[in-house]
């Protein structure tokens, strides 16, 4: 049994020092996700960003402890709801996908099962858990279509998925994934295959259920215009490692790290930037089965020392509640960015 403290019940995940590498070949081995760490508060919105290949992905699959061969969980603890889910038989952890835990992905059309009915796949993803009468289903079903807009169920019901647009069908995948009352919803770049309107559409419709049903929501982007529009708390990722975390008001007002610090200044979308220059971080991130020693940003970093090249800084406080992993954080103003004035 696990002790937890007054403080450790107001978080649903917990993630420490989580490793999930790829056993590539003979002497090769992709450190995909080095040693993560974060938390997820009770009803909050975590938001995950990172470029692509940061390991957001992995990380999202490992919580649910679907990573396939030849990948494998190396090390670290997955705590949901106080308990190291890494250690449950694979049984147990059955019961928790889709029950307690849901998750979403990129493109809903892979989502679906061409052939049968809306109707058909939602019944089967209550039933699937909860063996229940038909009525009660329908009801169900009912429930979460409204939950996401959804107005006109019994129509959309009979349908099959190629009859409703990529968001329709999004928006019908949120639905899904809430029909057993799951505590945490893990959205994997939800809105990546969609055009602006429809993405702005998806987020609202996620809001909406978080607003409606308490939900614990993880975001995966690699879009801050996302991250600063719908999370309460930021977890940047670079190379499979967690380069700063805060609450989004500090990450956003006061970030710490350059490779946040050019994630922010590369974004169109927020207010603070509407005004101003965009610039893009110079560069690409290491290729992941042979990243360089010492910060995995240091050969893309303008404040970079000798140190950057030789040792990889901890992830420490650098304030309430924000953890940086930089030998020298930024004192950074957003809004004192002369440099894109
Ligand atoms: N099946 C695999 N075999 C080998 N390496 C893999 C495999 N899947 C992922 N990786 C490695 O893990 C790294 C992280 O991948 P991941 O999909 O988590 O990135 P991501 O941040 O989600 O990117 P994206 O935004 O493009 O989805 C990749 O750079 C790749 O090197």
């Amino acid at each position: 049994m696990d002790n937890n403290t007054e403080k450790d019940t107001d978080v649903i995940l917990e993630v420490k020092d989580l490793k999930t590498y790829f056993k590539t070949g003979p002497h090769k081995v992709v450190k995909a996700v080095e040693g993560v760490n974060f938390s997820l508060r009770k009803g909050k919105v975590l938001g995950i960003i990172g470029e692509s290949g940061s390991g957001k992905s992995v990380t999202a699959r490992s919580i649910l402890r679907i990573v396939e061969s030849p990948g494998y969980i190396a090390g670290g603890e997955i705590r949901f709801k106080g308990q190291d889910i890494l250690k449950l038989p694979e049984k147990e952890m059955k019961s928790i996908r889709g029950n307690e835990i849901s998750m979403i992905f990129q493109d809903p059309t892979t989502s679906f099962n061409p052939y049968m009915t809306i109707g058909a796949q939602l019944a089967e993803a209550y039933n699937a858990h909860t063996p229940s009468g038909s009525e009660k289903a329908k009801q169900e079903i009912m429930r979460v279509l409204k939950l996401v807009g959804i107005t006109n169920g019994e129509e959309v019901i009979k349908k099959y998925p190629c009859e409703f647009s990529a968001g329709f069908r999004q928006r019908i995948f949120i639905a899904m994934s809430m029909i057993l009352y799951p505590d945490l919803l893990i959205a994997d770049e939800p809105t990546t295959s969609l055009g602006i309107t429809i993405q702005a559409e998806i987020i609202e419709a996620l809001s909406e259920v978080q607003k409606q049903t308490g939900i614990s929501i993880m975001i995966i982007t690699h879009d801050f215009g996302v991250v600063s529009q719908f999370s309460d708390d930021i977890f940047v990722m670079y190379a499979g490692r967690c380069v700063e975390s805060a609450s989004k008001k500090d990450l956003l007002r006061n970030p710490k790290h350059p490779y946040t610090v050019g994630l922010i200044r590369s974004v169109p979308l927020l207010e603070a930037r509407k005004t101003k220059r965009l610039k893009s971080i110079p560069g690409f991130p290491p290729d992941m089965s042979n990243v360089p020693e010492g910060c995995p940003f240091a050969s893309r970093c303008e404040y970079a020392k000798d140190i950057c090249h030789k040792e990889v800084p901890a992830l420490k406080p650098v304030g309430e509640g924000h953890m940086c992993a930089c030998h020298f954080p930024l004192d950074y103003d957003i809004n004192e960015d002369t440099e894109l004035g």
